[in-house]
């Protein structure tokens, strides 16, 4: 096991080059199950969710290359395999192998997911979408069952609108009969990216991207190559650490147009911005004003920016107010924040955080893979050397992080922990 160091409190300069999308790849992954020739996948992150994805493909029989950040799938001699514990439960998106082993072989038995622990998860909608096609779902000593005659379209409209339900019933629909709609449906990136891999192997799919989706059901999936978008959550997160210690800094492999809601803020707050075709370039400022933000579905401001963001509002001039609307409990970084010399309530769905206030190194623990972001960007804020464990989450989303940071003038490594430190964490 390994814990992060951290020398903090040193100015970032230079440029960064973002990775392809964990919340992407993870779906992408899954879809090639529906082809029946080799898949191709350009751009994929060095991310721990990739790499167990790949696992769980070959333990249903499929041929997967790996290399250089390409992906080549084989799918023709896949089998409807159960995968009821293991692999799936590292990950949260090995829900997404519902959806497409339910579409290519109308049966399937999937572990309940992992990923990161963020107050309840359910996935009721998939479910609802998986039923609403014809498939009879039950739920088995934590495994979910999946079987139909044949999947049928229909018009599924989600309570909730959830990015993960639209994919799933996207991959589940592709391959039935007839005509599928859903309504209410997410509109994050993700899913057009998805809907295109899915559109180049064969798909009729019409309004990703929007909240109606047609999907007009083909007997047949073919092979294609793909390549997948910037991951704007991990630019998101340079851009923010930009914005904390930046004397320049240049995100590049970035779509502007996904971080509207963050650059907004980060303009609100004082620090300059400035989007161009596909960089982000963002300079800190030594007085920062305060924000409020609330996170919001797509193109409102990320979940999955909120708790990075926490740690550079802890150096705004004034109280700022972070309310998560998607994820209410979203805030076992603040815990560690403090540790770190924050001063932050939590108060229900919102965390009131005051500055400014010079945080300082301390040792910390990564609960789940944002809130190890946070706890980085508050390392590198922080007087003296921050040490953070719980690396496991943070290698779920962050491809070569080591190698970003230093690569802009942060001193940051990685070092084996002793026994007795991972004793200690065990009980903590
Ligand atoms: C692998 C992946 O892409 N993960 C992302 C995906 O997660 P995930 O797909 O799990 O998130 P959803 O969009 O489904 O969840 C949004 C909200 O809907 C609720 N809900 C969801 C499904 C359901 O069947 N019933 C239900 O009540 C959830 O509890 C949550 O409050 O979107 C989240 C919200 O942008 C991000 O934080 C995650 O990074
Ligand atoms: C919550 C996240 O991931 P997952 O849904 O994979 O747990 C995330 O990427 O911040």
């Amino acid at each position: 096991m390994e814990k992060l160091k951290i020398a903090g409190g040193y100015p970032l300069k230079g440029t960064v080059r973002v990775s392809g999308a964990k919340n992407s790849a993870v779906a992408l992954i899954p879809a090639t199950i529906l082809a029946d020739s080799p898949v191709t996948i350009e751009g994929l992150p060095d991310i721990s969710d990739v790499e167990i994805l790949k696992g769980l493909l070959e333990e249903i029989g499929g041929k997967v290359q790996l290399s250089d950040h390409e992906m080549n799938v084989d799918p023709s001699r896949m089998i409807s395999m159960p995968l009821p514990n293991g692999k799936v439960k590292k990950l949260r998106a090995s829900y997404y192998l519902m959806g497409a082993m339910l579409g290519r072989f109308k049966k399937a038995v999937i572990g309940l997911p992992g990923g990161c622990h963020l107050g309840p998860r359910p996935i009721d909608q998939h479910i609802k979408g998986f039923e609403a096609l014809g498939a009879h779902v039950t739920n088995e000593q934590g495994a979910i069952y999946l079987r139909a005659e044949e999947l049928r379209g229909a018009r599924i409209y989600l309570d909730v609108i959830s990015v993960g339900a639209t994919i799933n019933i996207m991959l589940a629909a592709v391959r039935a009969k007839g005509r599928t709609i859903i309504e209410n449906a997410a509109k994050e990136p993700e899913i057009i990216d998805v809907a295109t891999l899915l559109t180049n192997m064969g798909a009729r799919i019409k309004g990703a991207g929007t909240d109606v989706i047609r999907i007009d059901g083909v007997d047949i999936l073919h092979g294609c190559r793909h390549t997948i978008i910037p991951d704007r959550i991990e630019a998101g997160t340079y851009i923010i650490l930009g914005a904390a210690m930046g004397e320049g800094v240049l995100v590049d492999n970035v779509i502007p147009q996904h971080l509207e809601s963050l650059i907004a803020k980060l303009g609100e707050m004082g620090v300059y911005i400035e989007a161009g075709d596909d960089q982000v370039y963002v300079r800190g400022s030594s007085k920062l004003k305060p924000v409020d933000i609330k996170t919001l579905v797509y193109p409102g401001f990320p979940t999955d920016l909120q708790q990075p963001f926490t740690s550079l509002l802890t150096k705004a001039e004034g109280s700022s107010m972070v309310t998560d609307t998607i994820y209410g409990a979203r805030f076992k970084h603040i815990d560690e924040l403090r540790r770190m010399n924050a001063s932050i309530k939590v108060e229900g769905r919102s965390a009131i955080v005051s500055g400014p206030v010079q945080l300082q190194g301390a040792k910390v623990k990564a609960s789940d893979l944002r809130a190890g972001a946070a706890l980085v960007i508050a390392g590198l804020i922080a007087e003296g050397i921050t040490e953070v464990t719980g690396l496991e989450h943070i290698d779920r989303g962050y491809s070569n992080l080591v190698e970003k940071l230093n690569g802009l003038g942060a001193t940051v490594w990685r070092e084996a922990m002793t026994e007795e430190e991972v004793e200690q964490l065990k009980n903590t």
